[in-house]
């Protein structure tokens, strides 16, 4: 069959907990997905590491699972596109394609000793200049610097030119096509802190700052491009590899953020916002991370992105470590029954405080506790926690991008919570809109793929085909929302590190 009497395409989406293969029929309809989760590791306080081949077979079994689903040969698929957990990095051997040591996860702190070295060294600001980035242990250069340095003989090996490493996209193409690439995608690459967002280019001051030798690297390729074929020995046809993207921006094209001043938040484990900013990278005055959004036909366009760790997992918490509630849902109907007159805050600070507030050491606290509080104060503020931290980041974004958000498309696990959108929509002051489709992230990487290969339309006609679910809009005024913000500005300031009291 020709490629183009194919109608089908293929996202792998493999996220930090699970890895999930979707296959999509015509006008990016999903017909078939199957997911799996994998072990988390937790080596050392902090640490956290996961199995680079556990990953690789969740792909090949749910692949297989996903078109089984869907009553599909692989030959049916005209092109797979991969969207993937960011930063995440695995060193391997070019020849046999093993890992040398477990993958360090973005979530990962082993490298604060070494980013604050580097910021002490006043490092940070070329790196900022040239990345985008914050001198943080997020970034995956720190962690590739740790593998060299830790894993015994890795750097011998690496300057006989027998390893490569790569974030998780790279890794999984590379065992995709059986070794034949070693490749990844601009967006990817610009969270590594090695990659030069003005030059699109991997960065050789950095690579020479953190020790790393280019040899190692692999090439990088706009988001819908060839990134060679899966060995036909795998599914039983050489499916083309031509989408990739980093999850957080395959969902800004999933909800179709083409148009500058455009926002989407995803809610999940963590929350992230991500703005499309246009054609030239915005430097962020207000510690937000300036970053690529997409790279098409080879003009990048670009991002401000804010990152907070905890979004759902706050309500995981409700019910995995307080116990008050059985399932994610439940909170919903808890908070409901909240007394109004109480103001309880609780500041989500668990491992520490994301954007635009960057403290490691920060810890998680709850103010404004009475005799009658209870649990359904504290399910009320964990869900507007989710709120006020988005407030925080369309506060930087505003300043930054200098006009005011107005709009702000959400996705993700938590949007199935009302409570929780509305708030948003109050304590933001601007209307939410939530998709049809909630699978905005697999979505963004199977138009990825279907783009290069003819399946898909233009950008344009994506956005003319956003359909919306349901619109939340402002229902408290600007003085209300106002004076809530401040109460939670006081609580942050109490919680942050550097606080003295
Ligand atoms: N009805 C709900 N109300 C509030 N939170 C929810 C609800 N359903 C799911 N969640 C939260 O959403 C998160 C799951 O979203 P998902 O997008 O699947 O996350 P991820 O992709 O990061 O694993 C969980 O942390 C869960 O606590
Ligand atoms: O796998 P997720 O959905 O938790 O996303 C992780 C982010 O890409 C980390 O930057």
């Amino acid at each position: 069959m020709s490629i183009q009497d194919k109608k089908y395409l293929l996202a792998i989406d493999q996220g930090t907990t699970s890895t999930r293969a979707i296959v999509y029929g015509e006008n990016l309809i999903p017909i078939a997905s199957d997911q799996t989760e994998f072990q988390q590791f937790f080596p050392q306080d902090g640490w956290v590491e996961h199995d680079a081949n556990e990953i690789w077979q969740t792909v090949v079994t749910t692949i297989k699972g996903a078109l089984k689903k869907a009553n599909l040969a692989a030959d049916d698929i005209a092109a797979i596109g991969i969207t993937n957990q960011r930063e995440t990095i695995t060193l391997w051997d070019r020849n046999s394609g093993e890992p040398l040591h477990k993958a360090i996860v973005w979530q990962d702190r082993r490298t604060t000793d070494y980013c604050a070295e580097l910021k002490k060294a006043g490092h940070e600001e070329t790196v900022t200049a040239k990345t985008g980035l914050l001198l943080d242990p997020y970034f995956s250069g720190t962690k590739a610097k740790w593998l060299l340095d830790n894993v015994e003989g890795a750097r011998d090996r690496a300057a006989k030119g027998e390893l490569a490493i790569g974030t998780i996209d790279s890794w999984l193409i590379y065992k995709l096509t059986g070794g034949a690439s070693h490749t990844t995608d601009a967006t990817n690459a610009s969270r590594t802190l090695l990659y030069n967002i003005h030059k699109g280019e991997w960065d050789l001051d950095l690579l020479d700052l953190l020790d790393i030798p280019a040899a190692l690297l692999p090439e990088v390729r706009d988001c819908a491009a060839d990134f060679g074929q899966c060995d036909k020995d795998l599914f039983g046809a050489a499916i083309p590899i031509t989408g990739v993207a980093g999850d957080q921006h395959a969902a800004t094209i999933g909800q179709a953020c083409f148009e500058k001043g455009m926002i989407k938040s995803t809610y999940g484990t963590g929350c992230f916002a991500m703005m499309n900013v246009g054609d030239k990278p915005l430097a962020s005055s207000n510690r937000l991370l300036s970053t690529l959004c997409y790279q098409l036909d080879g003009k990048p366009t670009y991002a401000l992105e804010g990152s907070i760790y905890m979004a759902g997992a706050t309500v995981q918490w409700l019910r995995d470590g307080l116990g008050i509630i059985e399932s994610a849902a439940q909170v919903n109907d808890l908070a409901a029954k909240a007394d109004n007159t109480q103001s309880v805050y609780l500041v989500p600070g668990f491992v520490g405080l994301g954007a635009p507030y960057w403290d490691s050491d920060a810890r998680g606290a709850i103010f404004g506790l009475t005799r009658n509080s209870g649990p359904r104060e504290l399910a009320r503020a964990a869900l507007e926690s989710v709120g006020y931290q988005t407030r925080d980041l369309i506060t930087a974004m505003n300043a930054d991008f200098g006009d005011d958000v107005s709009l702000l498309r959400v996705d993700g696990g938590m949007t199935a919570s009302n409570m929780t959108m509305q708030f948003l929509a109050d304590i933001c002051q601007v209307p939410v809109d939530r998709p049809t489709n909630l699978e905005t992230t697999a979505k963004g990487a199977a138009y990825l793929a279907g783009l290069h290969v003819g399946l898909c339309p233009p950008p344009q006609d994506m956005m003319e085909k956003w359909e919306l679910d349901q619109q939340f809009t402002p229902q408290q005024s600007a003085d209300w929302a106002t004076q809530k913000y401040a109460g939670w500005q006081d609580a942050v300031a109490r919680t942050l590190s550097t606080h003295s009291g």
